[in-house]
């Protein structure tokens, strides 16, 4: 659908304050017929069998299972470390939510690109953006200095930059989409099929934790694997870590769970129950988080500073990403022109916290260059343009009134607006980078 046509739609839905709300997310289409009912429908509607009808997974807290008899291998579990009930329940929820053959559910987002990364041999090579969460740098670099791992590092939001690093030698084209923290966007099925046309054993992998099931399947437009951290939107309350792993292909699937079973980093029975938990409830906080980001955004963007955010039509790619995703999510940046300027807004904030992380309950207010980006050093940062002024707004399910009052007083205590008879306005950016 293009953009626009969304203004026309009977469908547009406001919610109470009048505010817009995203459209109803379209059901994608079932991959393997076990999803039968609205994602929202689905997330709350759980299968699964119980000696005693228990209406909530139980948490099997036991590191190992009684055999019958010592023969061995006859029975469904031995040892939490290779399969556990709570952690079985949880994955097959996330496969039907994530529209994926299998899912995998392990201690944190990282270390489901470290399992995922575990598919690369010395030589192989890995195009991924040049905009990227930094752990995710971190880990690739560390890759790429010690284990022989070929990282090209490419604007990804031009399908042409990455087409012309393709080569057969390409083994894994590893995407984010909105990028974290510039929010890019990348057109994934575009590159998914150049991807598979130029090596057709080549894996794309998508990051999905700023979008998560309730507003994008990236299996669905081309990704062989999708992963995210379920520290953010999937549990919602940052009570645990975690990270999903899905994919529709068995071979890849048993490859993921070998390294899983070999190196313990399977998600542990109570955290699988909080997330389990924590996933019930997505769709609606998703919904609340979305209709507060826009808001703000356009709040932000009404008085004169630059706002990066899906929701936008400002955004510069704001059709694209309209085309396969169904909600701009809940994480937005904007710029003030000068990095003491910036800080000192987050620091006059009170309501939003000051934390690294988003897909909480909590709004969080933070400076990416010096918090969750600072494993990126000073240097790749500027070649990259990375704004050292950028403010990250990852916006909760708070009373949005009360969220842009304490914005708007945090600007004007910091003196980034002046106030006149008209309202706010912002101070002329400094230097805009
Ligand atoms: C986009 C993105 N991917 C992956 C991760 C890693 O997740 P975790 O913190 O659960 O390891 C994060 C944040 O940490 C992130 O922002
Ligand atoms: N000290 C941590 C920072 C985690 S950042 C978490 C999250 N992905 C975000 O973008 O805020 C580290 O070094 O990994």
């Amino acid at each position: 659908m293009a953009a626009d046509d969304k203004s026309a739609n009977p469908l547009k839905r406001v919610d109470l304050d009048g505010h817009d709300l995203p459209p109803s997310p379209a059901p994608s289409s079932p991959r393997n017929g076990r999803r039968r009912y609205a994602l929202a429908t689905e997330l709350v509607y759980t299968e699964g069998k119980d000696q005693y009808g228990a209406s909530s997974t139980p948490i099997y807290q036991s590191a190992t299972f009684k055999q019958s008899s010592a023969s061995g291998g006859q029975q469904e579990y031995d040892y939490t470390r290779s399969g556990n009930p709570t952690r079985t329940h949880l994955e097959r929820h996330l496969a039907k939510i994530m529209n994926a053959n299998r899912a995998l559910a392990v201690s944190s987002g990282m270390g489901a690109l470290d399992v995922i990364s575990r598919l690369l041999r010395p030589g192989d090579e890995v195009i991924t953006g040049d905009d990227l969460y930094g752990g995710t740098h971190r880990l690739l670099t560390y890759l790429a200095t010690n284990q022989q791992i070929v990282v090209h590092h490419v604007d990804t939001t031009d399908v042409n930059a990455v087409k012309e690093r393709l080569s057969e030698k390409t083994t894994m084209v590893l995407l984010e989409t909105p990028t974290n923290p510039l929010i890019k966007i990348v057109d994934v099925p575009s590159i998914a099929r150049l991807a598979h046309e130029i090596n057709e054993r080549a894996l794309v992998v998508v990051d999905n934790t700023m979008l998560s099931p309730m507003l994008f399947n990236p299996l669905d437009v081309g990704a062989d694997i999708v992963y995210e951290s379920g520290t953010k939107y999937l549990s919602g309350h940052h009570d645990i870590m975690a990270g999903v792993i899905a994919c529709n292909d068995a071979a890849i699937a048993d490859k993921l769970y070998f390294t899983i079973n070999s190196t313990g980093c399977g998600l542990s029975p109570n955290d699988s129950f909080l997330l389990m938990r924590g996933v019930k409830t997505l769709a609606i906080r998703m919904e609340k988080q979305q209709s507060n980001a826009q808001a703000i955004a356009e709040f932000l963007e009404s008085h004169g500073f630059k706002v990066r955010y899906p929701g936008l039509k400002s955004h510069p790619q704001y059709d694209l990403h309209w085309a396969t995703a169904r909600g701009a999510g809940a994480v937005l940046s904007f710029e003030t022109g000068d990095a003491v300027l910036s800080q000192r807004i987050v620091e006059a904030a009170r309501l939003w916290t000051i934390s690294v992380s988003f897909g909480c309950v909590n709004s969080l207010i933070s400076m990416p260059c010096q918090m969750s980006h600072a494993s990126i050093d000073a240097k790749t940062r500027r070649e990259r343009q990375m704004p050292e002024d950028i403010i990250r707004l990852c916006v909760g399910i708070e009373d949005v009134d009360d969220l842009i009052e304490d914005l708007s007083r945090a600007l004007v205590q910091a003196g980034a607006v002046t106030v006149s008879l008209d309202g706010f306005q912002a101070v002329e950016p400094v230097q805009t980078q």
